[in-house]
């Protein structure tokens, strides 16, 4: 069955076409501040799919999405009640993030277990799942243009920056001082945090790194293993295709 993956986030909402092997095809976004009814008609009318899979943190877009899917085939909705072949080792599950859980799916699938999923969006999350394997738990920190773009909305002289390597360490103008705090300091924040979980855990764990600013972040970050771009959208895939198998 073909499959339309909706991955609905706080900055941009991806799109993809997921073939019955579960390949990934055809991935696009748009802002999800743009997310309008004819908007998604524009976007989507013209796809060929079989049922589609919706993994929202926006609930105001998700409605939206869902009252434009529901009429062209069968919707999953992704919960901690979805088959995430999965246990949830954590005493809220209903308040995880859907993206969180496809994370925690993608890495297993795509990775195994133990492992970190750490996923640089509108926020930093960072997802633990067992050598069992199973959901643990995480960090929310702010996300990378989070903090840079308080700088420049909070301040009278600081502009808003383009988030790049910075030249050198030590700025040589203000925005190159910028920079240098967002990226130097950005992965300092991220070693840290899994240095920490890292001891917490115990033993060794593989670290999976996706979302917007993950290879900006993970190029300076020896403890990242890997980038995996579409880590979100395979989870995505692999609940929705056993949602409807
Ligand atoms: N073309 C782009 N448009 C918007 N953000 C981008 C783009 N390329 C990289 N980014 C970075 O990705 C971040 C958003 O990551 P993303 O994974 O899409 O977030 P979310 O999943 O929360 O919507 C932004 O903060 C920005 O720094
Ligand atoms: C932490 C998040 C804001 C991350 O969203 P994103 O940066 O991917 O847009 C989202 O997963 C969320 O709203 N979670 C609910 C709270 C929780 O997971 O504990
Ligand atoms: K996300």
């Amino acid at each position: 069955m073909k499959l339309l993956l909706v991955d609905n986030s706080n900055t941009r909402t991806k799109f993809a076409l997921s073939d019955p092997d579960g390949s990934i095809t055809a991935t696009f976004w748009t802002p999800t501040s743009s997310i309008e009814p004819d908007v998604l008609a524009q976007k989507l009318s013209h796809l060929d799919f079989d049922a589609a899979v919706i993994c929202s943190v926006v609930p105001d877009k998700r409605g939206m999405i869902e009252a434009y899917l529901s009429v062209r085939g069968p919707l999953h909705r992704i919960t901690h009640e979805s088959p995430l072949n999965l246990a949830i080792d954590y005493p809220k599950p209903p308040s995880i993030g859907a993206d969180r859980l496809a994370n925690a799916v993608g890495v297993v699938a795509r990775h195994g277990a133990p492992a970190i999923v750490i996923d640089f969006g509108t926020a930093v999350t960072f997802d633990i799942v067992s050598k069992k394997p199973a959901y643990v738990g995480g960090v929310i920190a702010p996300g990378l243009g989070a903090m840079s773009d308080y700088l420049g909305r909070k301040t009278a002289l600081l502009p808003q920056i383009e988030l790049a390597e910075p030249e050198s360490a030590i700025g040589k103008s203000t925005a190159g001082a910028m920079q240098a705090g967002a990226v130097i300091g950005y992965r300092g924040l991220v070693r840290e945090i899994i240095a920490a979980i890292r001891s917490e855990l115990g033993g060794q764990v593989k670290t999976i790194a996706t979302g917007g600013d993950a290879g900006l972040i993970a190029s300076g970050v020896a403890e990242i293993d890997t980038v995996d771009r579409d880590l979100t959208l395979a989870g995505i895939d692999r609940i929705g295709r056993r949602a409807f198998g």
